[in-house]
């Protein structure tokens, strides 16, 4: 460094002290950072002593890594490697803790308030959605969850059923439009890239199902979560989907600014365009949810004044049935939801009961497009049923059904993993001991306020330890054991981490499970989904959802395209 050489730093010195001593600190204070970041931290961390793999790069740590992988396959050769419970290094030497240990994570969710998501990614949740369910902490979460729970009581999803039958029964019908090359249809073509030689024949035509199935979870969730109709599977555009969809691109758009203000707080003062489409598309969001509550609060105050035209009707929508618990006349002031909180949910139920849905329904039919005799089997119970619409109690019986949902849930969980991050100094338990650095044996993990904690969601139901050797493959009848592998998780449902557990489980997931069991029943008693004959190579990707992308054709970006041929009625 000629520049800073120490005759020219003396001569300087004489001329501009000033100058000269603030070219002279700015080394000293990056050597200073430099040793806090690495040696100092690192002889600090409270859980040094757990395994993990070595930081590839100094400054990046392990993060290229893992974004070149696929989402949880190198997290899986580490587990296999150094166990379950293991630490590896981020952005600027900070580290990661990550645990599948079933023992750990039960004591992470079972004390929601100490381990709560990290500031980050409550924030970037709550400018997106506003303070809902899903970025709430503390207080207000367990205030919103109660008067929110009612609305996804067990009742409360029967009588939103209707709806996913109506809605599944008009994909139906789009699908067959596409596969019968109806004329009304024939300018959309319904995948975003033409179909190879051989991909399709007289009977079948290649169809992004993901796309269709976006759209039917859409319709279903405004229409059953906040009485409003997108129209998606029959029209393009809406202003709410639109506005919503531009929020959540630029929301999960991975730029280098966005990546250094993920890990570096202090840049978030410095403008970008993600963020003000974010804001730009919040306010347009929030004008239609706005008018959407008003008019629910107007028809439920009539309803308690007695003031409700006689055959009038509230509503059986999620949102209705909230609202109405909100304004109970026996709620006290302190434990009501204020419009803006109320607001939030529908922004929160779009984001939360889309695409999770729409995805998990996208991986079954690619999991039962790979696996025909499953499929076989499948369609033979589903055509065993008389009704097109049968209850809540005929489509729970349907075992077989159910056992494909699980297993395709626990392969295919859409919500690949979460964060948490401690409020408090704590010492986890772990179930499996691991080896340590030091070779000794580590059964509990030192954690200290403000360390950050990754929850493999998808290496959890995935791993061997808990699922036996064949934990990777896809068979239903695995749960034929009734869902008992050799050690519990502590999930909310089906031994499963899909949909989370503790006080901050899904709050959703008896609706999605009767929506995508209802769409299955009616596509698989339509339609046979096959793997297309030029076997795309279909990569997960994942932005908070995993959802799939074809190598070779990222330019037209995610979709899951399968051969659907119409079976004869
Ligand atoms: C297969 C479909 C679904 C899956 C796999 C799924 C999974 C999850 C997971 C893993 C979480 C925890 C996220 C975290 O804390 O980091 C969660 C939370 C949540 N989900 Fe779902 N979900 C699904 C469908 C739905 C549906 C249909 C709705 C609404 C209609 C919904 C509403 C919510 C809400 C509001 C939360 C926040 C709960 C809280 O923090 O109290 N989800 N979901």
């Amino acid at each position: 460094m000629p520049v800073y050489s120490l005759p020219v730093i003396g001569s300087l010195y004489e001329a501009h002290p000033t100058i000269a001593a603030i070219l002279v600190s700015i080394p000293v204070l990056v050597a200073l950072v430099i040793l806090y970041l690495y040696p100092y931290s690192e002889y600090t961390l409270s859980f040094r002593n757990l395994p993990g793999p070595k930081p590839a790069s100094f400054f990046w740590g392990n993060i290229k890594q893992l974004m070149a992988a696929r989402p949880g396959l190198l997290h899986a050769e580490w587990v296999a490697q150094y166990g379950s419970t293991m630490r590896y290094r981020l952005l600027l030497g900070n580290n990661r803790l990550f645990s599948s240990d079933p023992v750990f994570l039960g004591y992470v969710l079972q004390h929601a308030d100490d381990f709560p998501k990290p500031e980050r990614t409550s924030k970037a949740l709550a400018r997106m959605l506003g303070n809902g369910l899903l970025s709430a902490e503390d207080v207000v979460h367990r205030r919103q969850r109660k008067i929110i729970n009612p609305a996804f009581s067990p009742q409360a999803i029967r009588d939103v059923t209707p709806i996913f039958w109506d809605k599944a029964y008009e994909l139906k019908g789009k699908l067959m439009g596409f596969v019968e090359r109806d004329e009304n249809l024939i300018s959309e073509m319904p995948s975003p890239t033409p179909p190879a030689a051989g991909d399709e024949d007289k009977g079948g035509r290649k169809i992004d199902v993901m796309k269709y199935l976006g759209q039917m979870a859409l319709d279903i969730i405004g229409l059953a979560g906040f009485g409003y109709d997108f129209q998606a599977l029959s029209h393009t555009h809406n202003e709410l989907a639109d506005n919503f969809s531009a929020m959540f691109s630029a929301s999960t758009r991975i730029t280098p600014l966005a990546i250094l203000q993920n890990f570096l707080p202090f840049f978030s003062f410095i403008p970008s365009k993600n963020k003000s489409i974010i804001k730009k598309s919040h306010a347009a969001t929030m004008r239609v949810a706005q008018d959407l509550v008003e008019r629910k609060k107007r028809a439920i105050a009539a309803e308690y004044t007695g003031a409700l035209e006689k055959g009038s009707d509230i509503g059986k929508d999620l949102l209705s049935i909230l609202i109405k618990a909100n304004m109970a006349p026996d709620l006290r002031p302190d434990q009501k939801m204020t419009d803006a909180e109320v607001m939030a949910q529908i922004t929160t139920f779009i984001l939360a009961g889309n695409e999770t849905s729409s995805t998990a329904l996208t991986w079954i039919l690619y999991r039962l497009g790979l696996n025909p005799d499953v499929q076989k089997r499948l369609r033979e119970e589903v055509q065993s049923v008389s009704s097109d619409t049968p209850s809540t109690e005929e489509l729970n019986a349907l075992t077989y059904l159910d056992k494909v949902v699980h297993e395709s849930l626990r392969l295919d969980g859409p919500v690949p993993g979460t964060m948490r991050k401690a409020k408090v100094d704590a010492v986890i338990p772990l179930g499996t001991p691991v080896v340590g650095r030091d070779g000794t044996l580590v059964d509990s993990v030192p954690v200290k306020k403000g360390m950050e904690i990754f929850i493999p969601i998808t290496n959890v139901n995935k791993s061997k330890d808990i699922w036996g050797d064949d934990a990777e493959a896809f068979n239903p009848d695995r749960f034929d054991r009734n869902g008992l592998p050799a050690r519990h998780v502590p999930g909310t449902w089906g031994n499963l981490l899909s949909f989370l557990g503790g006080a901050r489980n899904c709050i959703g997931y008896r609706f999605a499970l009767v929506e995508i069991k209802i769409t299955l029943f009616v596509l698989i008693r339509a339609f046979s989904f096959e793997e297309l004959a030029s076997k795309p190579d279909v990569e997960p990707k994942s932005s908070i959802v995993m959802r799939p992308r074809i190598v070779g054709e990222e330019a037209a970006g995610l979709q899951m395209p399968l051969l659907v041929r119409a079976l004869d009625e």
